[in-house]
């Protein structure tokens, strides 16, 4: 009798055909949208205000070398995605696609997008862009069947997309750059740590390393709950750096009290997966309310 985990139908390779939606799906569209986000955060943010022509080629240029760094991770990850239940249906894992024209999508977009951001934004932003692209696919993705210590590595690029939006402002990774870049690393924790624990089930079966793992349940919710206040005190920084006023501050003192509230929250509950889902989500909302916050109060 087969089980539900066992391998999807594929198709033969030579056959396979993929479509436009295939592509899409290979660059994490959602994930991508929100990098894009943050990223353009850092920009409006960032003294002095860039041009019409920047902000487009910023805009443009990390949704090329972000949605490669994915494209280049599901090609690398496609023999640990087919054991997923979140992942299985992916273009690779699902045969849909062969992993030649995965790989060569994923190398040509990041390398088209290495020029536009150099010329059309700066160098700065545009090596911070690929030292963020290399690491999360040579250091990061590998790193994951090996040590739950992955999550620290893959938070750095995750973190550097709203420093490039400041980098495409001011070139250089001042103090408001390396906040923000604080935020986002601290942000990752509590948001991948409470997905690893509604699917440590399925991080197991595909023999990957995540800490409730590694470190059991116990350990992972302290770490959510120490992360999610360094997070909090990250935010409120930027109050004294002058990057945001008083609205801003308010409003992230709330959202960041609610987010340890839930986080502790979890040391008490019991009731398996419900209250590490729903922090997740708490996860995503926190971080579009606080980048609303921050433009909608912006001291440039
Ligand atoms: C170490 C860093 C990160 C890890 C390991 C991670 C992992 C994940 C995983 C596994 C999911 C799928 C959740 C599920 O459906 O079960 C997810 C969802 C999501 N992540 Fe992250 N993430 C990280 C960083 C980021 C960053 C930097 C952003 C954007 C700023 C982001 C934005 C999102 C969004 C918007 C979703 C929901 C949409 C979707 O599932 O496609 N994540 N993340
Ligand atoms: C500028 C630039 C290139 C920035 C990189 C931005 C980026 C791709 C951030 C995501 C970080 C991350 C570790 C996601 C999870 O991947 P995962 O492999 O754990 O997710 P999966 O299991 O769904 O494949």
């Amino acid at each position: 009798m087969s089980t539900s985990f066992s391998l999807p139908e594929t198709k033969p390779l030579e056959a396979a055909s993929p479509r436009f939606a295939d592509f899409v799906a290979l660059t994490k569209p959602r994930i991508t949208a929100m990098v894009i986000i943050t990223a353009a955060g850092g920009m409006c943010l960032a003294p002095p205000e860039v041009s019409a022509v920047t902000m487009v080629m910023l805009l443009i240029g990390m949704g090329l070398i972000v949605s490669g760094a994915n494209a280049l991770n599901m090609y690398l990850e496609r023999d640990v995605d087919v054991h997923m239940v979140r992942t299985r249906k992916r273009p690779l894992p699902a045969g849909r696609m062969s992993p030649r024209t995965a790989l060569w999508f994923g190398v040509a977009i990041s390398i088209i997008s290495v020029p536009i951001l150099a010329i059309g934004v700066n160098a700065t932003t545009a090596l911070l862009g690929v030292l963020a692209n290399v690491s999360y696919v040579l250091g990061y993705t590998p790193l994951k069947q090996r040590s739950h210590v992955a999550l620290f590595v893959g938070a750095v690029p995750g973190a550097i997309p709203p420093l490039m939006g400041w980098t495409a402002s001011t070139a250089h990774c001042d103090a408001g750059g390396l906040a923000l870049f604080a935020i986002l690393f601290f942000w990752q924790i509590p948001h991948f740590l409470a997905i690893a624990l509604f699917r440590k089930e399925d991080y197991a079966r595909a023999g990957l390393q995540v800490m409730p793992n590694v470190l059991g349940i116990s350990a992972t919710k302290q770490s959510i709950i120490t992360h999610t206040g360094a997070l909090v005190a990250s935010t409120l920084l930027i109050f004294p750096l002058g990057i945001a006023g008083r609205g801003y501050l308010v409003t992230a003192f709330v959202l960041g009290c609610v987010f340890l509230g839930w986080a502790s929250y979890g040391l008490r509950e019991t009731s398996g997966n419900k209250w590490a889902r729903s922090l997740f989500f708490y996860s995503i909302a926190y971080l579009v309310l606080l980048f609303i916050a921050l433009a909608a109060d912006a001291r440039v």
